[in-house]
């Protein structure tokens, strides 16, 4: 991973999301009776990683029916079950960023070949 990622800063959605995330935990309290995210603690890690599968199959649903509206919805609900799989192992989406970030003008293809080697 690269040091030169983009940092979020505190108004970042993604950061603000990733903080009531992982208020949620069972060790941060979370009350299962009372948050969706900490319902999902509780039962656990492949039920998390059975949400995240399930929502990208309707990710892919959404886009073969051409609904633009839909597939926003739906990508947003896999990147949501996502950052839960991330903080289920204790990662924040400033590290996917900077994955990305690391990748930022590194052809695919050229990528592949250096794998491929
Ligand atoms: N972004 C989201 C978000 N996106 C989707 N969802 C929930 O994810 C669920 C996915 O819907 P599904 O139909 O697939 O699942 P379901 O049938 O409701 O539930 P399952 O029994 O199948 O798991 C719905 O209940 C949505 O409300 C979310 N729930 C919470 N958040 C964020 O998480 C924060 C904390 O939420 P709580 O922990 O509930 O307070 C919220 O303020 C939001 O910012």
């Amino acid at each position: 991973m690269s040091d030169a990622a983009p940092a979020l800063n505190g108004n970042d959605i993604l950061a603000r999301i990733a903080d009531v995330i992982d208020s949620r935990k069972p060790s941060a309290g979370g009350d299962p009776s009372a948050s969706y995210v900490a319902k999902l603690f509780d039962k656990g890690l492949d039920h998390i990683l059975k949400k995240v599968g399930e929502e990208a199959t309707e990710v892919v649903i959404a886009a073969k029916d051409g609904d633009p509206d839909k597939l926003v919805y739906e990508v947003a609900d896999l990147w949501f079950h996502s950052m839960v799989a991330l903080a289920a192992q204790g990662l924040r989406p400033e590290a996917v960023l900077a994955e990305l970030g690391r990748r930022e003008g590194l052809s695919g293809l050229e990528e592949f070949a250096r794998r491929s080697r």
